[in-house]
């Protein structure tokens, strides 16, 4: 069963087709990275997806769970909700505060619930947002570079939370990204969008915990660094 089909997936800005016609089906649960150069449509699809598009010019057919959430380079939490608040923003039912809890101790942030917004680190925001969106237990989380803000070594921990996270909750993913290892860390197939197409659909067969020594991971890394168009060898 498809999480996910695009059926020749279009979209113009004004003159300019942004989005080629892009037809893709992806499995629930899947993990998929998008990756390509920059202006090559990632965000244009990812909003697609997300329903975020209006005032766009745009034809094709597109499937998606209703139940999705989206997670962006900045957090987006409101400044004069507490922490919890924005965890739980929107959720209703007695189990509400209790859920939200649950979600901050997966992010290792229960200890901060009744904190302000601006009182955290920018990789403890993108924690909170991260909360915030599994709290909702999204069939689809549609992430648009959402490391890409954060140091290195953030955002190596953000990896491993993502995906101790994902492997919890199950969700199909499609995360965007600008960075090859990031995109062969975590997914189980990447996809090179260039110039609004499929470039490249990659799978990535390997076990984790995943190692960047392991041969097979460095010829992965060669062939999409090659349909980005990078040279290697410098
Ligand atoms: N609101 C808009 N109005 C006009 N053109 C736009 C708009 N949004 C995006 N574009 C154009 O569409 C193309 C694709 O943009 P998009 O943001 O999807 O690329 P991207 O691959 O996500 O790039 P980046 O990696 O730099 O974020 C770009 O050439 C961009 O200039």
């Amino acid at each position: 069963m498809s999480a996910l089909r695009l059926r020749d997936l279009r979209r113009s800005f004004g003159q300019r087709e942004v989005l080629g016609g892009i037809t893709l089906d992806i499995p629930a649960g899947q993990f998929v990275a998008l990756i390509g150069r920059s202006g090559s449509g990632k965000s244009t699809l990812l909003r697609a997806i997300a329903g975020l598009d209006d005032g766009v010019a745009g034809s094709g057919r597109l499937e998606a769970p209703a139940r999705r959430s989206v997670l962006f380079q900045d957090s987006r939490l409101l400044p004069w909700e507490t922490v919890l608040g924005n965890v739980t923003l929107g959720l209703s039912g007695p189990g509400a505060r209790q859920r939200g809890l649950a979600a901050l101790a997966d992010v290792g942030l229960e200890g901060r619930a009744g904190a302000w917004p601006g009182a955290l680190s920018g990789g403890e925001q993108q924690r909170v947002a991260l909360a915030r969106s599994l709290v909702r237990q999204p069939a689809l989380l549609l992430a648009d570079e959402p490391f890409g803000a954060l140091d290195a070594l953030t955002r190596l921990r953000m990896h491993a939370l993502l995906f101790r996270l994902v492997e919890r909750h199950r969700p199909t993913v499609l995360l965007v990204t600008h960075d090859v290892e990031e995109a062969l860390v975590l997914a189980q197939r990447v996809l090179v969008l260039d110039a609004g197409e499929v470039a490249l659909d990659l799978p990535v067969p390997l076990s984790h915990p995943r190692r960047r020594s392991d041969p097979r991971f460095e010829d992965l890394r060669h062939a999409l660094l090659g349909a980005l168009g990078v040279a290697i060898e410098i």
